[in-house]
């Protein structure tokens, strides 16, 4: 069983273009966790473009399934995080102007940093996933930082599957099979989508969670606009 945890970054995303409250965060992390997400994943940027910082706060008691909250652990991420104490933190090395994440964690480069900023979390009950590349010496770097979890960054093999190259999933199974057998647990994310989840998750057997937020909004916009014009239509006879 593979948990969906929601990302709705893009619900604070549409907020924010018009400076209001609507669509509001807070309820539509309820409304998800209504209609069956077994988690809420939010990743906080230090521009706040996304979500924001006192969104993370906000939402704090109304997430009652997986709380995740994604970014790179800079002093004042790690203290909001300290302080939220969310169900876990997966750390994913962001630059400040990175439109969305485009890379996983060189471990063996940060191990160092990686060690000290997992042991903070963990000595404060709160589960470690790391974003990464999958490349098997970044997995074996992984499992010396002390983490939980990684997080395979999924977008290279979303871009093959579109290409319609299902060995694009290879270098995932290979890792996962090493992450495995070193006690990792596996989540998985960024560009996941309905066209090609079933496929992933049938390739990745210990697949324990998958966070999806720009497509499953946007599938979202899709499969409910027919219904919304409809409803306006009636209001307007
Ligand atoms: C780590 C990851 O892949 C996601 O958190 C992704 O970066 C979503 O963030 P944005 O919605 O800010 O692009
Ligand atoms: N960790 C990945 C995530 O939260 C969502 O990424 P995406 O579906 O918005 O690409």
């Amino acid at each position: 069983m593979t948990k969906l945890s929601v990302n709705i970054n893009k619900i604070a995303t549409l907020r924010n273009s018009r400076g209001g409250d609507l669509p509001n965060v807070v309820q539509f992390a309820k409304d998800v966790q209504r209609f069956g997400a077994e988690g809420v994943t939010i990743h906080p940027r230090p521009d706040e473009r996304h979500i924001r910082y006192q969104d993370a706060y906000d939402l704090k008691p109304e997430v009652y399934t997986e709380y995740n909250i994604e970014g790179n652990p800079i002093d004042k991420f790690m203290a909001m995080v300290l302080e939220i104490k969310p169900t876990q933190v997966t750390l994913v090395p962001d630059s400040v102007d990175a439109l969305t994440s485009n890379a996983g964690w060189d471990t063996v480069k940060h191990k160092g940093f990686l060690i000290e900023v997992i042991q903070e979390f963990k000595n404060n009950g709160i589960r470690t996933s790391i974003f990464v590349d999958p490349v098997l010496k970044q997995i074996e770097g992984a499992k010396e930082t002390g983490t939980d979890r990684i997080e395979l960054y999924t977008e290279a093999f979303a871009d093959e599957y579109n290409l319609g190259n299902k060995k694009g999933i290879l270098p995932y199974t290979e890792c996962a099979d090493l992450a495995d057998s070193l006690g990792l647990g596996i989540n998985a994310g960024h560009d996941l989508s309905l066209d090609n989840i079933q496929f992933f998750k049938e390739n990745m057997p210990n697949l324990l969670e998958v966070s999806i937020g720009h497509a499953l909004i946007s599938e979202s916009l899709y499969l409910g606009v027919e219904n919304v014009i409809q409803m306006y239509l009636q209001k307007l006879k």
